[in-house]
């Protein structure tokens, strides 16, 4: 079985289209108001109401208001959720939906205890660590601290593009890739060229 991939950081609708042509599995949507990736509710609702069957939408949060959950979720029944920040385990599970748990690479951090905590993800997200910043850093980190005995699917996150997605697929084997500043033309606008280079390699890999 191939790669899955995910497409994060999407902001319309041309992009959306686009990345489901090439054959990402999952399109990324972020509604963390700092990112230069922000996309309303609303606006993120009337792309999901225009995807391919088959393509998974992904609701990305950081310690969100409840209010802007239920925003986001009253538009369609097609969200998965991806928690940022520091939610528990609870507050992931709240919702009744499949959800991934992100988790940042922080030095001294154990990646396996923390993983299991949250036993109803679908998926742990492993994501580099930056202070400061809660993801779409565009770095990597290194692949060797990823605990072999992971309780969930692995998708891998951080600082991937095309020239080492294969790599990092055949070294790593995730269940998934996830990658969002590696496929841009400028913040928050994919660049068609990269995406589907990238799709193409993470699938070959
Ligand atoms: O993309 C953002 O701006 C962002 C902001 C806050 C939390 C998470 C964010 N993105 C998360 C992602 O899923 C990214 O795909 C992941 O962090 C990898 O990003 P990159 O290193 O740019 O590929």
């Amino acid at each position: 079985m191939s790669c899955r991939v995910k497409i994060c950081g999407i902001t319309n609708l041309s992009d959306a289209l686009h990345a489901s042509e090439c054959g990402a599995d999952a399109l990324g949507f972020v509604f963390y108001q700092k990112s230069p990736r922000y996309i309303s509710p609303e606006d993120a609702n009337k792309i999901v109401a225009k995807l391919p069957p088959f393509i998974t939408p992904v609701a990305l949060f950081v310690d969100a208001d409840e209010a802007l959950v239920e925003s986001v979720l009253a538009g369609s029944a097609r969200w998965t959720l991806q928690f940022h920040g520091n939610e528990s385990p609870e507050q992931c599970q709240r919702w009744l939906r499949p959800y991934f748990k992100a988790i940042r690479m922080k030095p001294g951090l154990d990646i396996l205890e923390e993983a299991s905590r949250y036993t109803d993800a679908s998926a742990v997200l492993l994501d580099a660590y930056k202070a400061g910043v809660p993801g779409g850093t565009g770095e990597t980190f290194d692949w060797h601290l990823i605990p072999d005995e992971l309780p969930k699917p692995l998708i891998l996150a951080g600082g991937l593009t095309a020239a080492n997605v294969e790599q990092a697929v055949n070294a790593v084997t995730p269940y998934a890739v996830d990658v969002s500043g590696g496929v841009e033309q400028h913040k928050g606008i994919k660049d068609p060229l990269k995406v589907m280079q990238f799709i193409t390699g993470a699938k070959r890999g």
